[in-house]
């Protein structure tokens, strides 16, 4: 198994036929790379997660990472809280990702009890949980599907069970909108990319993440059943959101 990190450069040439954005091989060898300079604030965003799992987790609970990539949630909870806090269930779609997480969580928690699993986040037995993470994974979904999720997700919380929701969201405004996603550009640009790769990278993502209004999420987990849920980070067009099952 190979631990190459490399730039991503998966938009830099000319592409005849514009593929769908993949979560495949090609995309596992640059994602750490990718994400950090494609999703303002994501470093803060696992940061804190340590901390909010800290003051919010029953002790020995079970946690999913739902969407885990290369399992950068499980890497932050095991950073911040010893091997008996928590159990971590991870789950990807994507067998190369899951692959590389199984890897990288084994050699870098040996200590800590967290599992990877292929799986298909819409079809899963949910266990019990004390807290769930969804870190940029629902708007991968088709919007009609993601209703059923959020509330199997409810139905699998303990009381006083926390979901944790990090979204690319889209202003309702469409000045509003116009201004941040022109700021977004902004962003990537200066973290490096090109304007051919951040007009072909938008180009393959349409279709494939299709974002929600902050108000749109808040009714689907107000829905669902969760009494409460707060914006608690933003930045430009990508939020966080915490929703909190009663006790
Ligand atoms: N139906 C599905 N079931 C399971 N996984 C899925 C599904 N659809 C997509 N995925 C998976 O969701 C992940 C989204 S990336 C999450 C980042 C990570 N959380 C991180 O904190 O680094 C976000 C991004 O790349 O913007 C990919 O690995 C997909 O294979
Ligand atoms: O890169 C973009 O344009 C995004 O919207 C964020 C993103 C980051 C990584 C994979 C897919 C989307």
């Amino acid at each position: 198994m190979s631990d190459a990190s490399y730039r991503d450069a998966i938009f830099s040439t000319p592409l005849d036929r514009m593929a769908r954005f993949s979560f495949d091989e090609q995309v596992v060898s640059c994602f750490p790379d990718m994400i950090r300079r494609s999703v303002p604030g994501y470093g803060q965003i696992l940061g804190m997660l340590g901390e909010i799992a800290a003051r919010h987790l029953r002790h020995g609970a079970h946690v999913y990472d739902l969407g885990c990539s290369l399992g950068a949630v499980g890497l932050a909870l095991a950073g911040r809280l010893p091997p008996d806090a928590f159990r971590l269930t991870a789950v990807d779609l994507s067998p190369a990702m899951v692959k590389q997480a199984t890897h990288t969580l084994a050699e870098e928690c040996p200590e800590h009890d967290m599992q990877v699993m292929e799986g298909d986040i819409r079809r899963l037995d949910y266990r019990d949980s004390g807290m769930i993470v969804l870190n940029f994974t629902l708007q991968f979904l088709p919007p009609e599907e993601r209703d059923d999720v959020i509330t199997a997700l409810f139905e699998a919380l303990e009381p006083g069970g926390i979901l944790i929701l990090s979204e690319k969201v889209v202003a309702s405004d469409e000045q509003d909108n116009a201004w941040l996603v022109e700021r977004y550009h902004d962003f990537k640009r200066a973290n490096g990319y090109s304007e051919l790769e951040i007009s072909q990278k938008r180009t393959a993502l349409e279709n494939v993440l299709i974002p929600d209004t902050l108000n749109a999420h808040h009714a689907r987990l107000s829905h669902a059943g969760f009494s409460r849920s707060l914006t608690w980070f933003q930045y430009l067009n990508f939020a966080s959101i915490i929703a909190f099952k009663d006790a």
